[in-house]
């Protein structure tokens, strides 16, 4: 519908993504020529002087798309609008953010975004009806990789290397203080030389703690504490840390198996889930999955959020693990030595992040030179994204997830299955 609009340089080639507030856009810089993906995010002044006479079931992106049409329209299809330094946004405090919450995702995002394997921010554009996110653009995600491509099913050193670059990334926001709580294959984003990129800082915190049933995410990736279970008094608090780590374990399933376990760790709704509960090697009679995944898995899936393995331990055992399957292509694969590794694997310390760090020393020299500063932002980023919910509103708990589309074998969960599995894929 807005293809063809421009904002400022970056002309809009189509519409890639729609979650609970936000559009996605695929766009062309019409000076340098590179593709870069924007996205649009509803200010909050917005939802509130639509919520009195809008349908309740109309989606909020629904109502921003239509907003946007008539806000191209009037300025015949072409916005020129003022861009935020992004040092501003990065350094709102807490309070300040309350005011303009659907900044809050656009300035975790800025805090990590050094991370060779987190997308990219370059500029946020601001307009009366959204904030506009201009960032890297890669053209798949990983679910798309997994499920439609089955990129991973024969590489088990490609599963190595994405799933240690994601370690990666969550290790570096977690340093920094930054809970993600929406990893899912939706939310990683791969280039062509198969290097991940985490996006969507939309339901991150900076809360090291969580209440238990703060349910957020994706249903399929929330850890049982996350999930509404009335096993946990509301006294307990539980780390996020180790939340974003038992998402990390259903991805690890994903990439090896190109299945999820279950639709929910939810003991009472999720049947599959309660057999887990009460014996574990159910997930062997589930999955094809070799005895070092399963020992593994069953370090990660831990009910007990405090006795699940941590990042730096889960790098090195998927670094060291010869097999992942029983038989096939993954039964036997390479440990990651000195001689299989490449510097693209894991890099934790980018030119990316060497060179915000170069900045924040700028900083400290001279905060005044803005000119160097962006220099060094343009080029460090360039060639070559409830109960609790922080993002826009706090009535919206969790994320869709298209993960319906990875699902147990139908064969060997007949036993397990709450139903409604789709059939096998
Ligand atoms: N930088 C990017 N490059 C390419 N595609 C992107 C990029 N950022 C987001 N997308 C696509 O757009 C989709 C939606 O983006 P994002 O998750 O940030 O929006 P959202 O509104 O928070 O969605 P949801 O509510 O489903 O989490 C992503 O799943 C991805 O497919």
């Amino acid at each position: 519908m807005l293809t063809n609009c421009k904002i400022n340089n970056f002309k809009i080639n189509a519409q890639i993504g729609s979650g609970a507030f936000g559009l996605v856009f695929h766009t062309f810089d019409t000076i340098t020529h590179r593709e870069y993906a924007i996205k649009a995010v509803m200010k909050k002044s917005q939802q509130s002087n639509n919520s009195d006479n809008v349908d309740p079931s109309i989606k909020k992106s629904t109502i921003l798309e239509t907003q946007l049409y008539h806000f191209f329209k009037t300025y015949q299809d072409t916005l020129y609008l003022p861009s935020v330094d992004l040092d501003s946004i990065s350094n709102l405090t807490d309070k300040q953010l309350e005011s303009i919450p659907h900044y809050r995702e656009i300035a975790l995002h800025l805090k990590v975004h050094y991370h060779s394997n987190i997308v990219t921010i370059h500029q946020v554009l601001e307009s009366p009806i959204a904030t506009f996110i201009v960032m890297d653009y890669y053209p798949i995600d990983l679910f798309t990789s997994i499920v439609d491509c089955k990129h991973f099913t024969e590489d088990g050193l490609l599963i190595k290397k994405v799933f240690l670059q994601l370690c990666s990334a969550l290790n570096y926001c977690h340093e920094r203080g930054i809970y993600h709580c929406d990893i899912k294959p939706e939310n990683i984003l791969l280039d062509m030389f198969d290097n991940i990129y985490l996006c969507d800082f939309g339901l991150a915190t900076t809360s090291p703690y969580l209440a238990p049933n703060t349910c957020v995410g994706s249903s399929y990736y929330m850890a049982p504490e996350r999930v509404l279970c009335k096993d946990y008094d509301n006294e307990s608090k539980f780390p996020t840390t180790t939340g974003d780590i038992w998402s990390l374990g259903i991805i690890l399933i994903n990439l090896t198996c190109v299945r999820n376990p279950w639709l929910k760790a939810h003991q009472v709704e999720d049947n599959t889930f309660r057999h887990f509960v009460e014996d574990s090697t159910v997930l062997q009679k589930l999955l094809p999955i070799s005895n070092d995944l399963y020992f593994l898995l069953s370090r990660i899936l831990r009910m007990n959020p405090f006795e699940r393995i941590n990042l730096n331990d889960l790098m090195k055992e998927v670094e060291d693990i010869i097999s992942f399957t029983l038989e096939g292509s993954l039964a036997n694969v390479p440990r990651i030595s000195n001689n299989n590794i490449t510097d693209k694997m894991i890099n934790p310390l980018s030119l990316k992040a060497l060179l915000n760090n170069y900045n924040d020393e700028l900083s400290e020299e001279d905060s005044n030179d803005q000119y160097t500063r962006s220099s060094i932002r343009s080029f460090s980023s360039s060639p070559e994204d409830t109960p609790y919910h922080s993002g826009a509103d706090d009535s919206i708990p969790s994320s869709q997830s298209k993960s319906l589309y990875l699902q147990p074998n139908l064969s060997s969960t007949t036993a397990y299955s709450t139903g409604g599995w789709l059939p096998a894929y």
